[in-house]
C-alpha cells in the first residue's frame, strides 16, 4: 500500500507536470520542489561562475597576445637598385610590423631617402628563403630595422623568418655583429 506522504522522484513530478494532473496532493511535493529548486540555484550559479572564469581566463590570455591581423612580407625599401651591383652604396630599411606603426615609420625614411636619392627601388620581398638572406645581406652597405615586438620581445608575424635566421648568431657569425 502507498503512503500518502511517499516522496516522488523528479521525474514523477516531471510528468505529472507534463501531463497537466498538478502536483499530487499531500506527497511531500512542495518539500521536493523547494529541494529542486534550491538544486536549480545551486546549478546556475556554478554555470554562471563557470562561464565568469573562463571568459577572465580567455580575456587574460588575450591581453599578451599581438593583435590579430595579416601577416604583411617582412618589407624592404631599397635605394638604390639592389639588383645591379654598380658599385653605388646599397640602403635598406626593413621593418617587422603587426599593427602598421613600424611600416610608418619605415616608409616614412623611405620617403625621405626617395626624394634625396632618384634611383630608388621599392620592393616587397626580401628573400624567397632563408639561404638567401646571407647572400643579400652581404651586399647591403646599410640595414635599418624597424621592429615592433610583443609579448615577451617577440617579433611581429612578418618578421619571424627572419628574426629567427638572424638570431641564430652563431651560423653568420663571420659577417653579422650582434651588439647588446
Ligand atoms: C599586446 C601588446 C604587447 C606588446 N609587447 C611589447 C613588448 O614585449 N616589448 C615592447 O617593446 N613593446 C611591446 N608592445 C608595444 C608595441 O611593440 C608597439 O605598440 C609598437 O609600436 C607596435 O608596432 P606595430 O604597429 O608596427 O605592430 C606591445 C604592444 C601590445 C599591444
Amino acid at each position: 500500500m502507498q503512503s500518502g506522504s511517499a516522496k516522488p522522484s523528479p521525474l514523477d513530478l516531471l510528468s505529472a507536470i507534463l501531463r497537466g494532473d498538478g502536483l499530487p496532493p499531500g506527497t511531500g511535493a512542495a518539500a521536493t520542489i523547494a529541494e529542486n529548486q534550491q538544486l536549480l540555484t545551486i546549478l546556475t550559479t556554478s554555470v554562471a561562475v563557470l562561464v565568469g572564469c573562463a571568459f577572465i581566463f580567455f580575456f587574460r590570455r588575450s591581453l599578451g597576445k599581438k593583435p590579430a591581423s595579416l601577416p604583411k612580407p617582412l618589407v624592404v625599401k631599397v635605394q638604390p637598385e639592389a639588383e645591379v651591383d654598380d658599385g653605388k652604396k646599397k640602403v635598406t630599411v626593413f621593418f617587422g610590423t603587426q599593427t602598421g606603426t613600424a611600416e610608418g615609420f619605415a616608409k616614412a625614411l623611405a620617403d625621405e631617402a626617395k626624394s634625396r636619392y632618384h634611383n630608388t627601388a621599392f620592393k616587397d620581398q626580401y628573400a624567397a628563403d632563408d639561404d638567401e638572406y646571407e647572400e643579400k645581406m652581404k651586399k647591403e652597405t646599410l640595414a635599418l630595422f624597424f621592429m615592433a615586438t610583443y609579448g615577451d620581445g617577440e617579433p611581429t608575424d612578418n618578421a619571424a623568418r627572419f628574426f629567427k635566421w638572424f638570431t641564430e648568431v652563431e651560423k653568420h657569425a663571420d659577417f653579422i655583429e650582434v651588439y647588446p
